[in-house]
């Protein structure tokens, strides 16, 4: 059993086994609490620089498959449970979770006492760390997440956007291994944003009758409206929504003159749009509990959420309504603007992983396109 040992900058340690690759990976210390999901959690591209600590103890029971992958591979750069079990026991499982982190380079930590880091990062807030499993000395280890350069500032979204157009019309798949529900007749011409985007966004707008061309963060307003689309989809990503170069301008060049949804930092961003401000929060909020309260309706959602910045309510005051609340801690979950047939979330309506309460949100976007 290979030993590795966690250190945070502020001088925490932990010692346990490696799990993955071998080696030494630096990153923001985040945790997630969701019970499953943990491989659409490593593929999201909004994990880009941070290290994630599954909060349940007991994780790779279902192994790994090529449907669960909401990207092209793991963004999370590393990982920690408390206990990742050696056998896959699912019928999709191609392979065990250590193998997956093996394959593709994730260097991990298992056998610590996760409550303790858990209950120490939510007192203390989220903090670079390091994971090492060559390393063992704990002041070195400390001394370089001392020296890691932290989340605020970084532009992580157009590192991760894909280069090149391309047009999505794949409806969701059936996971069951039936066939597949036909797709609708596209009723939309939809362009995404990709700022670090997971699949099942599309195939969600898909679902709904959206033909969907993907383009590039840094594509100017001017290029997208000349192609006439009926609605703009803006994604979720990495990073500080601040830093995301020039996307704030390119959406307020948008706002207004054609339908916009917007999801976690494409929520962010279109806050930042409005002339509002986004914060970076203690620890976020990472899980799929997250209780969210739907303030036109008073109807509570149960969400799936991965973010660590917010928008602050007061800059949004008198250029967006706060349509949504997070119960936990009163923050903006929410934006609607009316005027300008727009709207957005700060939460995953797609799930993946997580409860499926908030999926009409989807159908939400086709009815504004609809003009309905
Ligand atoms: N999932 C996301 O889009 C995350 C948005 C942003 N990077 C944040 O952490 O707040």
């Amino acid at each position: 059993m290979k030993r590795a040992v966690l250190a945070l900058a502020d001088g925490t340690t932990f010692e346990g086994r490696a799990l993955g690759a071998s080696g030494e990976t630096v990153g923001e210390v985040v945790f997630n609490t969701s019970m499953t999901g943990y491989q659409e959690i490593l593929t999201d591209p909004s994990y880009v620089g941070q290290i994630v600590t599954m909060a349940y103890p007991e994780m790779g029971n279902v192994g790994a498959n090529p449907g669960d992958q909401e990207s092209a591979k793991p963004h999370a750069v590393g990982m920690v449970v408390r206990n990742a079990t050696e056998q896959a026991s699912n019928w999709r499982a191609q392979e065990t979770l250590d193998v997956y982190l093996k394959r593709h380079g994730i260097v991990g930590i298992e056998g610590i006492d996760t409550r303790r880091l858990v209950r120490h990062v939510r007192t203390h807030g989220a903090q670079m760390g390091v994971i090492s499993t060559e390393d063992h000395s704990p002041a070195a280890l400390v001394e370089r997440a001392r020296k890691a350069r932290g989340m605020e500032g970084l532009d992580l979204a157009t590192g991760v956007s894909t280069q090149e157009s391309y047009l999505f019309t794949t409806p969701s798949p059936n996971l069951l291994g039936e066939v597949p529900r036909p797709a609708p007749e596209p009723r939309f011409d939809v362009v995404a944003y990709d700022y670090g985007l997971k699949r099942s966004m599309l195939h969600f707008l898909v679902d709904v009758g959206c033909r969907v061309k993907v383009v590039p963060a840094g594509t100017s307003a001017e290029a997208v409206l000349a192609e006439k689309p009926h609605g703009i989809f803006l994604a979720n990503g990495p990073g500080d929504p601040a830093a995301v170069k020039g996307a704030d301008k390119v959406v307020a060049g948008l706002l207004g003159k054609v339908p916009v949804f917007g999801i976690c930092l494409g929520h962010q961003i279109l806050a930042l749009a409005l002339g509002g401000r986004t914060y970076k929060m203690k620890f976020g909020h990472r899980g799929a509990n997250q209780p969210v309260k739907d303030l036109t309706t008073g109807k509570v959602e149960i969400t799936s959420q991965n973010h660590g910045f917010a928008v602050d309510d007061a800059s949004v005051k008198g250029k967006a309504v706060v349509s949504h609340i997070n119960l936990n801690d009163g923050t903006v979950e929410g934006l609607s603007i009316p005027d300008a047939r727009a709207f957005s979330v700060q939460y995953h309506p797609e799930a993946s992983p997580g409860p499926h309460d908030a999926r009409y949100l989807f159908s939400r976007f086709a009815k504004l396109m609809a003009g309905e």
